[in-house]
């Protein structure tokens, strides 16, 4: 019995794959969602948005290109997607990302925990937790921060193990020893017991 989890990571790795390969940084997938409190089998969720890395013209991030598309649905900019994401009781907003949301980028553009902390304004919750397969590997920001931020920002996330492997091959694919980089990412897991 898998974990109800694992779908939406595999929805968002298909999402991934779309992502054309770059050495410069990796190809994610992310999912939003509307998901019911206390419906374990999440048979109520309801898909808002998804995006993959550089769908939208530019150097554009996979959570970026989530959020983007739902503010280009409803109109508004991409800095007000927080207007229009559904507040409804007795629902939360909840993103499934292949990788952890960054929290620094070497671009300088916004990282995306701060896109995630930015849903949550003017009383409204905003996204409640974030899902992800992996932690982000070091390759261009050496220690990732992106988990610490969003604990700083008191938004729940938790890694979904089972799916390392792949999510690192399609991440790593535009990357010169794409193998290697993936061996070495899966070898920082204390917890991956394929190399042991
Ligand atoms: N969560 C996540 N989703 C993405 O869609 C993506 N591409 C990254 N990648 C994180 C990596 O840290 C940055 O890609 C590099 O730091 C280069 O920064 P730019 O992407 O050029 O801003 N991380
Ligand atoms: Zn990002």
């Amino acid at each position: 019995n898998t974990s109800p989890h694992i779908p939406y990571l595999k929805q968002c790795l298909s999402l991934a794959e779309q992502s054309p390969p770059r050495p410069t940084n990796f190809r994610v997938g992310a999912v939003l969602l509307s998901r019911k409190d206390n419906d374990p089998t999440f048979t109520d969720d309801r898909i808002l948005s998804t995006g993959y890395t550089m769908e939208l013209a530019g150097n554009t991030h996979a959570e970026q290109c989530c959020f983007s598309n739902y503010a280009a649905v409803h109109k508004v900019p991409d800095d007000q997607v927080g207007e229009v994401l559904p507040v409804e009781p007795g629902r939360k907003l909840v993103m499934y990302v292949t990788m952890e949301p960054c929290g620094k980028r070497l671009s300088g553009n916004a990282p995306c925990v701060q896109r995630i902390m930015k849903t949550a304004e003017g009383g409204r919750e905003g996204i409640h937790k974030v899902y992800f397969g992996v932690k982000e590997p070091g390759t261009f920001v050496g220690e990732s921060e992106g988990c610490r931020m969003l604990t700083q920002a008191g938004i729940e996330w938790e890694h979904v193990g089972g799916l390392e492997r792949e999510i690192l091959t399609v991440a790593f694919a535009g990357h010169e020893n794409a193998e290697e980089e993936v061996r070495a990412a899966l070898g920082d897991k204390k917890t991956s017991i394929d190399d042991v």
